[in-house]
């Protein structure tokens, strides 16, 4: 189904297989999250690290070239996205270089999302896989049921977090869980190694050391281990393998205590250890729900992009004015009454703050989130044969997309 959707990665792992699987995975992901794209993937095999703003740049534009000169890129045909690797500068670059290849379609920035908020961006997109699933175990764990199943109980307050890869997904999800849901995030496995803190990893200034020092190691917000795959066996609650394909394999899935497991990144654990697993009664919340935040909020970006308008805006207005009405409203009791309430800036401010594109991709986002698992959990439950989230989920995806041959005469 056109167009097709997926993520542009810059990894020196990239290879046609990769791509193909990933692509296959986007198509079900997109079915599952009912947004209206068939799949795709895109990537070149290189280390973007070993190149210098500059070249990388022309690197960017003249892959988005080869890509739209073949039509392998436009706005009704394959819309990339960012991936491992890429983020929005890329994204730019790519919109850019559509733009100029065609200067007549007034559509042209919706050939690619992920853009930034100043070349046809959507606020939220940045953080959306992160805060995707940050809202997929929000939702886990309204479900009393369910978080029996993975020997667990009660709230994401005070549960114990390990996340591997502290890049966009990995950092978004790690960041809200930790200062919105009082979990506990006490390591984070990177390149060079783990950081660990039992009492729970200040993530900003985790990141902010990463930044500066290439790696976690000497951060002084916790404990280094050089090993750090060995971090991804520590009992945990849950388990987020936010980084790299197959990194839960035969060689340690035996030895991986993680009682939940959600796959933020795309493949992190193989087949034969997705097996182990579930016998062992692990719960995964598998990766084409996991981490499908970000082409939830892509479609977004899209649909603003084709329809010309700021979303937001209308919205904006109306709950301003309805919000407007509450405040005069409290005032003039208060004054009716004699009670002398006078209600401060600060609060008609941050009253009035509840509106706009932000709020309105997040609550798109969330509910994206809620309504994908709860069609999932209904199949799951459903049927003694359906043994985990993972079956369910391929279950409902597939099952949207033969529907979608069948209306077609396919
Ligand atoms: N960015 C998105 O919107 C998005 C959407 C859906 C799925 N994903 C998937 O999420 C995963 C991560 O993507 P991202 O966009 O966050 O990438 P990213 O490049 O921003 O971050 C990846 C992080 O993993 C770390 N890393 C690399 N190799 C590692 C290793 N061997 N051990 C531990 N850490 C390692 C990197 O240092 C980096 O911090 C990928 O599987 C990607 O396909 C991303």
């Amino acid at each position: 189904m056109e167009p097709v959707k997926g993520g542009i990665r810059f990894a020196p792992s990239v290879n046609q297989d990769e791509v193909e699987a990933l692509a296959a995975l986007m198509t079900f992901k997109c079915a599952l999250v009912e947004t209206p794209f068939g799949g795709s993937k895109g990537g070149l095999s290189i280390d973007p690290r070993d190149w210098d703003e500059h070249e990388l740049e022309q690197i960017t534009r003249r892959f988005a070239y080869e890509l739209a000169k073949r039509d392998l890129i436009h706005p009704s045909q394959n819309v990339p996205a960012p991936d491992m690797g890429t983020g929005e500068r890329e994204m730019a670059w790519i919109a850019d270089q559509y733009a100029r290849m065609n200067t007549t379609d007034i559509n042209s920035r919706a050939c690619v999302t992920g853009k930034p908020l100043n070349a046809g961006g959507i606020a939220g997109r940045v953080e959306a896989t992160g805060r995707g699933v940050q809202y997929a175990l929000q939702e886990f764990f309204r479900h009393p049921e369910d978080v029996k199943k993975a020997g667990l109980e009660g709230t994401l307050d005070g549960k114990v977090i390990i996340v591997q890869g502290l890049g966009n997904v990995g950092y978004h999800a790690a960041k809200f869980l930790s200062e919105e849901d009082g979990a506990k995030i006490t390591a984070i496995i990177e390149r060079d190694g783990a950081l660990v803190n039992k009492d729970g990893l200040n993530i900003d200034g985790v990141r902010d050391w990463i930044a500066q020092h290439g790696g976690v190691k000497g951060c002084p917000d916790g404990t280094y281990v050089e090993d750090g795959s060995a971090l991804l066996e520590e009992p945990c609650d849950v388990l987020i393998p936010a980084a790299l394909e197959g990194v839960i394999n035969l060689e340690n899935a035996e030895r991986v205590k993680a009682k939940l497991i959600i796959e933020a990144a795309n493949g992190p654990i193989t087949a034969g250890a997705d097996e182990i697993l579930n016998k062992r009664g692990t719960v995964i919340i598998p990766d084409l729900y996991a981490n499908a935040g970000g082409v939830t909020v892509s479609y977004f970006e899209w649909v603003k992009n084709l329809s010309h308008i700021r979303f937001g805006r209308m919205e904006k207005r109306q709950e301003e004015a309805q919000h407007m009405m509450l405040v005069t409203e409290l005032e003039r009791l208060s004054a009716d009454k004699g009670l002398g309430w006078e209600l401060s800036e600060n609060f008609k401010k941050k009253y009035l703050e509840g509106a706009g594109e932000l709020q309105l991709v997040r609550s798109g986002l969330d509910d994206t989130m809620r309504t994908s698992y709860q069609d999932m959990r209904e199949v799951w439950h459903s049927n003694d044969k359906v043994e985990n989230l993972r079956i369910a989920a391929y279950l409902v995806s597939i099952g949207r997309v033969a529907a979608s041959y069948r209306a077609k005469g396919l």
